[in-house]
């Protein structure tokens, strides 16, 4: 999918999220144990109760790969199955990957031969060699890794350079610009650092965000509207536990849908109020 493309979507369904399908095998109801795929018949219930309310899906590698052979296979499944019937999703992998450039080939191979991923979130600190395999593919992207949510985000992205005085995550931005255009590559900016957003902007008027952190992790739709979006929304919101678990009983995909949709009624006021609506 291609940014205006996105951008369609984004004004179609009046809805920058991306619903995160972090779906942990020990989390999903009860009753979906017995079934032969749980992870799969857990995801595929979220994704048609969320669909006409997102316009993303980011499953989490992790909750996957954890499972071994069956997790793969879940997701597999699930790509497939968005692929199929809902078309116009942006489905994005969320591997955190980057090597060497013969291994990062390989890593793009699984994802966008392999797999139909739109995007795939990528590591920056093994440089441009480890990031640029991932945009030989036409519309495909990469999530570049600038500033995470999480508390260690200060143990290295705040780093100053003694020379020029940029903080590394600073750098990033910068130097990862040579590397790709706002076509093939987005960046994570965290919803709990918002308040960065302003200066982000400066260096990156142009590029979609993937913002995670809202919803389990405490940041504000409003305070990341109100520095981050640009034109053309430019945002990618993800909520992932605060929707997918928003009951753990019968009712999963019903409560999930509420929850999606609280999320979006807020969206679209703030696509209205940026008058792109
Ligand atoms: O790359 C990411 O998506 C990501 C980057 C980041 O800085 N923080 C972050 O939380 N994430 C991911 O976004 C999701 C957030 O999940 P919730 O906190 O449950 O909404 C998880 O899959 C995280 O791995």
């Amino acid at each position: 999918m291609n940014r205006e493309q996105l951008f369609e979507q984004i004004k179609k369904k009046r809805s920058f999220l991306c619903v995160g399908l972090d779906s942990d095998i020990l989390k999903i109801p009860a009753h979906l144990k017995e079934t032969s795929d749980p992870i799969f018949a857990f995801n595929k219930e979220i994704i048609d109760a969320t669909q006409d309310l997102c316009v993303a899906y980011k499953p989490n590698l992790a909750f996957y790969e954890s499972l071994g052979v069956s997790g793969w296979e879940s997701l597999e499944k699930t790509v497939h199955y968005i692929r199929e019937k809902y078309p116009e999703q942006f489905i994005i992998a969320d591997a955190k990957r980057g090597d060497i450039g013969n291994t990062s080939n390989l890593y793009a191979r699984a994802f966008f031969d392999r797999m139909d991923f739109d995007a795939v979130t990528v590591a920056p600190y093994m440089g441009e060699d480890s990031v640029k395999p991932f945009m030989t593919y036409l519309d495909k992207w990469v999530i570049l890794l600038a500033l995470t949510s999480n508390k260690g985000a200060f143990d290295f992205q705040f780093i100053k350079n003694d020379e020029n005085g940029e903080q590394l995550f600073e750098t990033v931005l910068k130097t990862s610009q040579q590397w790709g255009t706002g076509d093939n590559m987005m960046y994570v900016v965290g919803a709990t650092k918002a308040e960065k957003l302003e200066e982000i902007r400066t260096i990156v008027p142009d590029h979609f965000l993937l913002v995670p952190g809202v919803g389990a992790q405490g940041g504000s739709l409003q305070e990341v509207a109100k520095y981050g979006m640009n034109e053309q929304c430019g945002l990618l919101v993800n909520s992932s536990r605060g929707i997918i678990y928003a009951s753990n009983d019968t009712d999963f995909a019903e409560k999930a849908r509420a929850a999606a949709m609280e999320v979006q009624v807020d969206m679209e006021e703030l696509l209205l109020e940026a008058e792109l609506l």
